[in-house]
Formats: structure tokens, C-alpha cells, sequence
């Protein structure tokens, strides 16, 4: 089966968060059930700096008045489909805000332009490549299935991924003339209180929707979890699916990991001991002894990071440290580099994005604390599990189902793999510290946990079987 994917971020090229690691590892673990992808991102300076020698394989004249050239390399394994657009992609800021962290004001054209090209080219632009399957993923893909709605071309299934419903892709409803599509598409797709709304539009028009996780599949049919898109969302609940991501289970491999200070393995847990002292001294901690927690995060709201300055005294007092990796929000910012500020040797924080760092930490840590307010699925959690590292998480989405908690039950049968907590309120978040640190002065049942998670398939396995089952299943109906 052929498949086009579309995303506006891709490991290891260009990332931001866990969408980049999906629309990376995905194409991959599909490739072994017989399914070729091509993904087309968009060509950010990033991009087109890694990329050796793409073939240039179509040049779109005028797509929404841009001239853009489409490009095609293999990178790493994967099958990519640049989109090398200067005046829309050469930016000196990220994929989505400029230097001083503002939205650039033509993102609703720069991923509109990005939608209409996976359109075309699922309707045939690209000599030799006609897909079976279209999969988008986010706001910035979900014009996708619109702009293939009201094209003239044969419809090909689609499927919409939300990895973040926080994100909707909302603009102006002066942008809709354009867009390039006909007027009564508004009210049919795009119209959203007034404005236009991309990824609505995208819920009411691929053929299918997904979500990274089946609990956070049943939340967001609720108003709590839906931000909005809830009633859009149960209006497709029958076309709904809910299956949790994986990882690369080679990127990810403690025995091997290239940015590890020291190699181990389940049975080796003694070795982590070597990336600790690695991590005590890139955090200039005062002493190696008592549990290591760790934060690698984006520090925003959805992921409750504004609990941690709460618990700080509590980790401390039982003989703690807490390393800190991440950036986001300046309140959430400042408020942790207080604390570091406060707790010098104890707490240490390092502001920014550390692809290396985050493996260091999670191979040396005790416990990674995931507070999060909602969460579709998580990665943090699922590397924690491989690297030994014990998950705190939040009883949410993705994390409720990854994680199994270790109440009487589960300890006594030998598989708990971390701590879950509820509500997500400082005194929740802080028995469960407490109870964590009970747990960890029993040294035998904690070695035990993380056996037990370093054993759990978090690989892509069985979540790229159930895509390649679905995507079957959206071919055979389109027939
Ligand atoms: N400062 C830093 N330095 C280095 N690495 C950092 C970092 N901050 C974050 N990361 C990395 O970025 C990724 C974050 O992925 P998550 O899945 O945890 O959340 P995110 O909200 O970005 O993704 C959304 O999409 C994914 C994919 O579907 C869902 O799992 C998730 O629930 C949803 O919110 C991880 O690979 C993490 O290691």
C-alpha cells in the first residue's frame, strides 16, 4: 500500500515536540507490514541544510500565488517529499514562531500551501506516485482533506491524527477568500464561531480521525477535554479510533544509545550509575545520594509543569534532587529557576531544547515527574519505561494507559511500572511524590518496577499493526 503523510515536523529534521517523533518513527515501523510512505514537510532552512542532493520532481507554478518547487530525498530511511518554498519556509525563527516567539502572521497561508500540495499530489501530481492513503496529521495538515473534498480529482481516503487538540489552527475569516476554495465550503467546513478554524475542518472531512491514545479518544468526546471541537468530534465518534503511540525502539535503546555516558540493560541496572555521576555534574549537584527526579518538558499548562515549584520542598527534604530540562511559558520559566536559584546543588534547571540531555537524563534519573492536565499520549513516559527511569504521571489520556500503577494489586503481582495520581492539584501530586518516595527506600520492589517497565513493548510493534490494519480497513470501504 502507498501512503502520503503530511506533517509540519519530522525526526530527526525538525522538531518541537512528540509530533515530529510519530511522523518520523511511524513510516518505518509501517514499512515492515508492507506500507511505503512518502512525507511531505515543509522546506525549513533546517531541512534543507540536512537533506544531500533531492531530485527535483514537480514545480507548482501558482499554488495560492506562491511558486514552490516540490523535492524528493531519502534521509535516514525515510521517503521525504520537501516542499521548498523560500518566501513561506526561510525563516531564521522555528517551524511556527519567529525569534521573539510570536506566530508568524502568514501561518494560516504557509500551512494552507502545505495542504493543497498533499491534495495535489494524492490526486496525482507526482508522476509514478498516486497514494492508496492519505494520513495528515495536526492542524497544519488538516486542510488536507478539504482541499481534496472540493478538488475535481476522485476523493482518496484520509485519516486526521490529533497529537495536540490545544492547537486548532485558527484564523481570521478574512483569510477564507484565499484559500482557493468554493464559497459554500465555509459554512460546510471552515467556519468557526465567525472565524475559520483548520483543524475543525479537517475533523469534518478526512474519512476517519485518530487520536495517540484510546483514553484520550474517549475524553475528547467530553466538553472538559474537547476544547471546543467536542460536538464536531462526536459527530464523527463512529469514525473515530484511538491507538497509542510507540517509539524507536533503536534510538531509544539504553544498550546502545550513543549520548549515554554508560550502557546497560535490565539486567545491568548497577551501569546506570555512570550516567548519574555524568548527571550530577552537568547540574552541579552537591552529592549523589537519594532519588534523582527529572522534568523534560515543554513548561506549559497542558502539562501542569506549574505544580513543580510546589512540590520542590518535598523532593528536597527527603533527600532529592530535581533536574530540570525545558522551556515554554516565562511564568513557569521563572518559577522553577527559582527554585534552582533557591535549592543551588539540590535543584538545577537548563533552559532550553537538548535532544542529548533529554537521553542522559532519562538514562540517569529515578523517576521523571509527567503532571500533565491533559495528555494524548506522552513519549517521556514511554522512554522513562525503556531506560528504567520510573514514571510520576498524572491519571490522564495517554499516561493512564501506558503506565500501570503500583497500588497493592499491581505490586503484588509483579506489574507496576510507576505511580499514577488524580486529580491533577498540588496535594494530589504531592501524596504521590510521598508515596514515590516510599516506594524507592524499598530497593528490591524498585529495581523490580523498572524490570518490569524495561520489559513493556513500547516499541511501535503492535500501534503500527493497528495503523496498517485501519488504513486497510479505509481503503477497502473507499472502494
Ligand atoms: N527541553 C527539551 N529538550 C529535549 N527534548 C525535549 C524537551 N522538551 C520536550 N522534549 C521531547 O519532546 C517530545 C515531547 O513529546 P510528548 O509526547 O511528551 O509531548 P508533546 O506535547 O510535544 O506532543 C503531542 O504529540 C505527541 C505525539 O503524538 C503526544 O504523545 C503528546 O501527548 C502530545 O501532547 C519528547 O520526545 C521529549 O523528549
Amino acid at each position: 500500500m502507498k501512503v502520503l503523510s503530511v506533517a509540519s515536523e519530522l525526526y530527526p529534521l525538525i522538531k518541537t515536540g512528540g509530533l515530529a517523533d510519530v511522523a518520523g518513527a511511524l513510516p518505518i515501523a509501517l514499512a515492515a507490514r508492507g506500507v511505503d510512505t512518502k512525507t511531505l514537510i515543509p522546506g525549513y532552512p533546517a531541512v534543507m541544510k540536512a537533506v544531500k542532493k533531492p531530485r527535483k520532481v514537480h514545480e507548482f507554478e501558482d499554488i495560492l500565488d506562491e511558486r514552490a518547487t516540490l523535492l524528493e530525498v531519502r534521509h535516514e530511511g525515510l521517503d521525504l517529499l520537501i516542499l521548498d518554498c523560500p518566501p513561506l519556509y526561510e525563516r531564521s525563527g522555528g517551524p511556527y514562531l519567529d525569534s521573539q516567539g510570536r506566530d508568524y502572521p502568514d501561518n494560516w497561508k504557509r500551512f494552507a500551501v502545505l495542504s493543497k500540495v498533499g491534495a495535489e499530489i494524492a490526486s496525482g501530481a507526482l508522476p509514478g506516485f498516486k497514494p492508496d492513503l492519505v494520513h495528515v496529521h495536526d492542524w497544519q495538515a488538516a486542510l488536507v482533506p478539504v482541499y481534496m473534498r472540493y478538488a475535481e480529482a476522485p476523493e482518496v481516503p484520509s485519516l486526521i491524527t490529533i497529537h495536540n487538540i490545544a492547537f486548532q489552527g485558527q484564523f481570521g475569516a478574512t483569510v477564507f477568500p484565499d484559500l482557493g476554495l468554493p464559497g459554500h465550503a465555509w459554512h460546510e467546513a471552515l467556519e468557526y464561531y465567525g472565524t475559520i478554524s483548520y483543524l475543525k475542518s479537517g475533523l469534518l472531512t478526512a474519512h476517519a480521525l485518530s487520536t495517540v491514545s484510546p483514553s484520550y479518544a474517549d475524553e475528547i468526546l467530553t466538553p472538559e477535554f474537547g476544547m471546543g471541537l467536542d460536538g464536531v468530534i462526536a459527530s464523527r465518534a463512529d469514525d473515530l479510533y484511538g491507538i497509542v503511540n510507540g517509539i524507536d525502539a533503536d534510538v531509544w535503546n539504553p544498550s546502545s544509545d550513543p549520548l549515554l555516558a554508560s550502557h546497560y540493560s535490565a539486567t545491568s541496572l548497577k551501569k546506570r550509575a555512570g550516567n548519574r555521576a555524568a548527571l550530577v555534574e552537568r547540574f552541579a549537584f552537591d552529592g549523589d545520594d537519594g532519588p534523582i527526579f527529572c522534568v523534560i518538558s515543554r513548561l506549559t499548562w497542558q502539562k501542569g509543569l506549574d505544580l513543580v515549584p510546589e512540590v520542590i520542598d518535598e523532593i528536597i527534604d527527603a533527600g532529592g534532587r530535581l533536574a530540570i530540562l525545558g522551556s515554554g511559558d516565562s511564568s513557569i520559566e521563572s518559577a522553577l529557576q527559582t527554585g534552582a536559584t533557591h535549592h543551588r546543588g539540590r535543584v538545577g534547571m537548563v533552559l532550553g531544547y537538548d535532544e542529548t540531555l533529554s537521553h542522559l537524563m532519562q538514562a540517569a534519573s529515578d523517576v521523571i515527574l509527567v503532571p500533565s492536565r491533559f495528555e494524548p499520549c506522552g513519549l517521556t513516559q514511554l522512554y522513562a519505561l525503556r531506560y528504567g527511569c520510573i514514571p510520576l504521571v498524572a491519571r490522564t489520556g495517554g499516561l493512564a494507559d501506558t503506565i500501570v500503577d503500583a497500588n497493592e494489586a499491581a505490586l503484588a503481582a509483579g506489574v507496576a511500572t510507576g505511580i499514577q495520581f488524580a486529580p491533577v492539584t498540588t496535594d494530589a501530586f504531592r501524596r504521590a511524590i510521598r508515596r514515590t518516595l516510599r516506594l524507592y527506600r524499598d530497593q528490591r520492589l524498585w529495581s523490580q518496577m523498572q524490570k518490569q517497565g524495561m520489559k513493556s513493548d513500547v516499541s511501535w510493534n503492535r500501534s503500527a499493526a493497528a495503523y496498517a490494519d485501519l488504513y486497510q480497513r479505509l481503503v477497502a470501504k473507499g472502494q
